[in-house]
């Protein structure tokens, strides 16, 4: 749920504890900008580059959103979608 963190104060750079994907204090991730753009710019290029469905007669009140527990949390269930180049819209 991301969203949680619409409208909060709370960032990820070791302050709140409630959210430190690259750990805090003196050993806290040295490779935060490197790992951000490594992140951001792929998922833009995603984004930017496919139309994203889920697969026909999926309904989205459907998905089963349960997460498992580990080093990372992760669904339980894996989501199929289908990637469509935007070139077979016509747009490019
Ligand atoms: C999104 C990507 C990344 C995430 C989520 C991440 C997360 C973390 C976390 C949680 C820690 C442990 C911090 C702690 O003990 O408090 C850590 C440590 C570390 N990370 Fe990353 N990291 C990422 C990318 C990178 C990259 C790209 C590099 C290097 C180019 C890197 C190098 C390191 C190193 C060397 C440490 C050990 C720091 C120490 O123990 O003093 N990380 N990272």
């Amino acid at each position: 749920m991301p969203e949680r963190f619409e409208n909060s104060s709370i960032d990820f750079m070791g302050n709140h504890f409630e959210f430190i994907p690259f750990g805090a204090g003196r050993r806290m991730c040295p490779g935060i900008q490197f790992g951000l753009a490594n992140v951001g710019l792929p998922l833009a290029q995603l984004l930017h580059h496919f139309e994203w469905e889920l697969p026909y007669g999926v309904n989205p009140k459907d998905l089963d959103m349960t997460e498992t527990h580990g080093i990372t949390t992760s669904k339980a269930k894996d989501l199929y979608i289908n990637a469509t180049n935007y070139k077979n819209y016509g747009e490019y």
